[in-house]
């Protein structure tokens, strides 16, 4: 470190383990990236942007200007979280040549620290090309919202033994290719504490296992920010839709009563002076 310390941004080699969970939260923008950034491992720029700021009922639109406009605003707003940036439905799946090329944006356009993308055995070579490449890659097993036309939902993963053994398969051959970590998402127990304690590498589990390395959440859903259809798995830790909510009441009520705006609000309007 120089004279002046600055913290140093984490790298995916600080992502570890066994010990202390990782923690892990989406963000979007700048002013939520800025305030968790003291208190998180990883800022994740998840294509769950699609449904929580864009309102659509799926990531499937999502694409990748939208993930590099956001993923940018997240690296310029934090200085000490890695930032971790989804690769959006349809950048990555074609090819390894096409996912190097995407994610090669991604990294060089948001100053990111990694990319995410979806998929099990049938990507381990996309990751694995990338990977040999310098181009550092999460994985993402069991529920995969970018496959949701195929799976007729956002289904729970792993109830019964054949897709035990896919998302168990799937998690290996991902952490195999090369990938720092794994997020493994919407799986039953015991099955994510098993893949938690057998796969290599850090397992970050959403609605899967304390016994995963990390957990991660999005932030809007734990903040109580997104109204619609919130998974079984989020805690609130906050209602700020409420809050919020009483704002904006009482802001309309000022405005139309003529109590906003007050003279201290307006300008070469004599202030009250007030004693004391
Ligand atoms: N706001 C938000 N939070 C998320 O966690 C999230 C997104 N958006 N968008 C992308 C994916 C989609 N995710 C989801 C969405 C819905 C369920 C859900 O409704 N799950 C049901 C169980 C469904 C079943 O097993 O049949 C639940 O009750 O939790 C789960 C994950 C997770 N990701
Ligand atoms: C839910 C997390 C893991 C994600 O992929 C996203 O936010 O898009
Ligand atoms: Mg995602």
């Amino acid at each position: 470190m120089g004279r002046t310390e600055q913290p140093r941004r984490r790298t995916i080699r600080d992502v570890s383990k066994g010990g202390v969970p990782g923690v892990w939260l989406t963000a979007y923008t700048a002013p939520l990236a800025h305030r968790l950034d003291a208190h998180v491992d990883v800022i994740l720029v998840g294509d769950s942007l699609g449904m929580v700021v864009y309102g659509m009922s799926d990531t499937l639109g999502v694409s990748l200007d939208m993930m590099i406009a956001h993923g940018a605003a997240v690296v310029r707003a934090s200085r000490q979280a890695l930032v971790v940036v989804d690769m959006p439905f349809g950048s990555y799946q074609e090819s390894p040549a096409l996912a190097f090329r995407n994610a090669a944006r991604v990294m060089a356009e948001t100053g990111c620290g990694a990319v995410k993308l979806e998929g099990g055995a049938e990507m381990a070579e996309t990751v694995g090309f990338l990977v040999q490449r310098g181009i550092p890659v999460c994985g993402h097993v069991g529920l995969m919202p970018q496959a949701v036309k195929a799976t007729g939902g956002f289904r729970t993963q792993g109830r019964d033994a054949e897709q035990a053994r896919k998302v168990h398969a799937d998690a290996h051959a991902i952490a195999a290719a090369g990938a720092f970590a794994v997020v493994l998402e919407g799986t039953v127990e015991p099955l994510s504490r098993e893949i938690a304690a057998s796969v290599p590498v850090p397992v970050i589990g959403i609605g899967a296992s304390p016994a995963c390395d990390g957990q991660v959440l999005v932030v809007d859903d734990m903040l109580g920010m997104f109204g619609t259809a919130i998974p079984r798995f989020v805690r609130r830790y906050a209602d700020m839709g409420d809050v919020i909510d009483d704002a904006v009441a009482r802001y309309a009520q000022d405005v139309r009563s003529r109590a906003f705006p007050g003279p201290e609000e307006c300008f070469g309007v004599r202030r009250q002076v007030t004693p004391g």
